[in-house]
């Protein structure tokens, strides 16, 4: 592997939210050479919505694809293949919407994007040269987000629970959960399957 390739190898992680999709994107990371590998999360592409009152953030179905500027992401994702920098843009959970910062983002041999819709765009699902899709029971996620949510993204529980019943879980079963045949790879216990994570270490490095 060098750190001149001229095509970086883009791979898709998708899944429920908090199935463990970051998680093992990290690991996988780590496995590598810093130089060569990078994380973007398309939660970074949810749209602008600073001309939105805070109530009319409130109100968006951010478990609905047309939530996300996946267009933006696909072409970042394309320049970035053709050996370009690109800007991308940074999210503010706690307020609904981009931070004024962009953030520069150089190619790297490998690039994982993980991210709950990746793989319902088909533009975009078809510039992965890798699909993974994290397959966590949805009662664990739900566990797992509430703990999350209310720590780490400013939500209290009533409103994790509520978000959870009217788009969360429905948006799962009506846009994440069809995607899944899409994948490459479908991975029980995200980022602690070990064996899964030795798998695709190989794969990666012989595509490199
Ligand atoms: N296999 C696992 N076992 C236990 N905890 C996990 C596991 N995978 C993820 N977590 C934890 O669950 C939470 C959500 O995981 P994360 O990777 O952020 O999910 P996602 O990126 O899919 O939303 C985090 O606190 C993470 O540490
Ligand atoms: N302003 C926002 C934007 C998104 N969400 C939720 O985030 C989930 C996706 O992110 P993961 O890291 O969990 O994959 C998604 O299920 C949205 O409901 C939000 O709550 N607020």
């Amino acid at each position: 592997m060098t750190a001149t390739i001229q095509r970086p190898l883009l791979v898709g992680i998708a899944g429920a939210s908090a199935s463990g999709k970051s998680l093992l994107a990290k690991t996988i990371k780590q496995r590598l050479p810093i130089e060569h590998i990078q994380v973007i999360s398309e939660d970074s592409y949810y749209f602008d919505q600073s001309h939105l009152t805070m109530d009319e953030r409130e109100q968006t179905n951010y478990d609905h694809p047309n939530s996300m500027e996946h267009d933006l992401l696909q072409q970042h994702l394309e320049q970035l293949k053709q050996g370009n920098s690109v800007d991308a843009p940074c999210y503010d959970f706690t307020i609904h919407t981009r931070k004024p910062e962009t953030v520069v983002i150089n190619p790297t041999p490998i690039i994982i994007i993980e991210g709950i819709m990746l793989f319902s765009h088909k533009k975009l699902r078809d510039t992965f040269d890798l699909k993974l899709f994290v397959d966590t029971p949805l009662d664990i996620c739900l566990l797992r987000r509430i703990k999350r949510d209310t720590v780490e993204r400013g939500r209290s529980l009533e409103s994790v629970i509520e978000q959870y019943k009217t788009t969360v879980r429905p948006g799962y079963i009506s846009f994440i959960q069809p995607t899944k045949e899409y994948a490459d790879v479908i991975i029980p216990k995200g980022g602690k399957n070990t064996v899964a994570i030795d798998l695709v270490e190989t794969k990666l490095k012989a595509m490199c």
